[in-house]
């Protein structure tokens, strides 16, 4: 048990049950997968048990601030979207994201969850939309693909896969076909920012004709890599 779950554990058992650490909560307009453009509020929970080579959110791994998921949702409130994406760090390495998510969807927003692909993703609320990545090698964490999240995966759900290098695009296009991917839902290829050129990721899709979507960070067109956007 650490030090937060000690102290309130004992005296408010119920209310520490429903905390949750959080890097940030921001408003910005959805830069990836099939929300893309809408204007969401992002929940970004702090922690990551991976360490993907390229990860663009290094600051959520650590410290971070505990709230009570009723209090996050009145922030959500507070900026008037009707998209939230809960994100991280990795939410689902704090099993309460699964708190918050359905509470989420309940209160009625339209909710995504951009998940590694390395967590059990089978208790996730149906309601979500899942944005699963599956790590290609040049992360570094491709041996941390949970394969078997594939059979929980629902027809508005997305596959993810981000791309460093030629080497990665070519696994991804070998794990269309050893996993039947694009029968499963929709499936993005995306270029790590500045690793791949986007025009010879497009120009490879074009060529070998694959049913995936292509997709740029488009708040990183819009605003770098600033944090909070
Ligand atoms: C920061 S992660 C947080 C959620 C979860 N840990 C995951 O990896 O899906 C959100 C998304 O950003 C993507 N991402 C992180 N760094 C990136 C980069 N440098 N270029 C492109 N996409 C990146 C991840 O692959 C993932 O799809
Ligand atoms: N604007 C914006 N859209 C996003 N979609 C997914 C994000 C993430 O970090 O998971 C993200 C993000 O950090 N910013
Ligand atoms: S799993 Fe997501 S948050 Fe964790 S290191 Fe990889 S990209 Fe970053
Ligand atoms: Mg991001």
């Amino acid at each position: 048990m650490n030090g937060e779950e000690a102290r309130v554990g004992s005296a408010t058992p119920a209310v520490a049950a429903e905390r949750l650490r959080i890097t940030e909560i921001f408003h910005s307009i959805q830069g990836e997968a099939d929300a893309i453009g809408w204007r969401t509020v992002f929940v970004r929970l702090t922690g990551c048990p991976l360490r993907c080579v390229w990860c663009d959110t290094e600051y959520s791994f650590h410290g971070g601030d505990w709230h009570a998921i009723d209090d996050i949702l009145a922030e959500v409130a507070r900026h008037g979207a009707k998209h939230v994406c809960v994100t991280g760090g990795e939410p689902l390495a704090q099993k309460r994201c699964l708190i918050l998510l359905r509470k989420l969807c309940d209160a009625g927003y339209e909710v995504s969850l951009e998940t590694s692909g390395a967590l059990d993703v089978s208790a996730v609320d149906p309601r979500v939309h899942k944005v699963m990545d599956l790590k290609a090698p040049d992360s570094g964490e491709s041996g941390r693909n949970l394969w078997s999240n594939l059979d929980h995966l629902l027809a508005h759900d997305q596959i993810k896969i981000v791309l460093a290098s030629r080497g990665d695009y070519e696994w991804a296009r070998a794990m269309l076909t050893e996993h039947g991917l694009t029968d499963r839902c929709m499936v993005l290829f995306s270029p790590v920012h500045g690793a791949v050129e986007p025009r010879e990721l497009a120009e490879w899709i074009l060529a070998d004709k694959l049913d995936v979507r292509f997709q740029l960070q488009l708040h990183k067109l819009l605003w770098n890599d600033a944090k909070g956007k």
